[in-house]
């Protein structure tokens, strides 16, 4: 894993939100299936017609290494983009996750492979495989522009995109961001006079 990408890993996708002014997250919908579940590696990105997983399938057979699978399929809901047979596939391709604007199906599968797969929930029937779509090109995915090679971020919390022009900046205000925080709650978390003291400063600078 680059260095950047492992630097990202170790910051809550809330910090990296907050270095981003909340500009670059993805709809709230679109969740892990386990709660312990964390990506970080740059995007391959997908745009596949609602019902034709083709797309999917040549960005698991192109992937690099590492590379997060960031799929548009425009918040459908009835058609699975995958089943634990292709997602078996990109695990063993080496491909370091999936996000999807859609869902997926055979759970349960997909639990045991114990692969990283962020989505909008879960469905029964599949896609058809009719051969539309296209890889690596700028998609929007979850109300948010996605380029091929942009950070690609998940945890419980959801999923952030950092653009790659911009990602060294970020990286610097999101550890910033992390320390700050820690400080603050080291020294206000329990506290009850810290706590009212940090309420009066914020609230009065507020109401200004
Ligand atoms: O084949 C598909 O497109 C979906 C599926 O059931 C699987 O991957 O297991
Ligand atoms: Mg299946």
């Amino acid at each position: 894993m680059s260095d950047i990408i492992s630097q990202f890993k170790k910051i809550p996708t809330t910090c990296i939100s907050d270095a981003m002014q909340g500009l670059n997250n993805l709809h709230p919908a679109i969740k892990p299936l386990k709660e312990q579940y964390t990506i970080s590696g740059r995007a391959l990105t997908v745009k596949m017609p609602v019902g034709d997983n083709t797309a999917v399938l040549q960005a698991i057979r192109d992937a690099k290494h590492g590379d997060i699978l960031v799929i548009d399929a425009k918040g459908d809901t009835y058609r699975a983009i995958a089943g634990d047979f292709v997602v078996g596939m990109a695990q063993t391709l080496g491909i370091g996750g999936i996000v999807v604007d859609g869902v997926i199906r055979d759970i349960a599968g997909i639990k045991e492979l114990n692969f990283p797969v962020f989505s909008r929930g879960t469905t029964v029937s599949a896609s058809a495989k009719a051969g539309a779509g296209e890889i690596n090109v700028p998609i929007s995915c979850g109300g948010t522009a996605i380029n091929p090679g942009d950070i690609i971020v998940g945890d419980v919390d959801g999923v952030v995109v950092i653009p790659q022009a911009l990602e060294q900046d970020i990286l610097e205000s999101a550890l910033d961001k992390m320390e700050k925080d820690q400080q603050r709650s080291d020294e206000i978390s329990g506290n009850r006079k810290a706590a009212i003291e940090y309420l009066d400063k914020i609230l009065s600078k507020a109401k200004k």
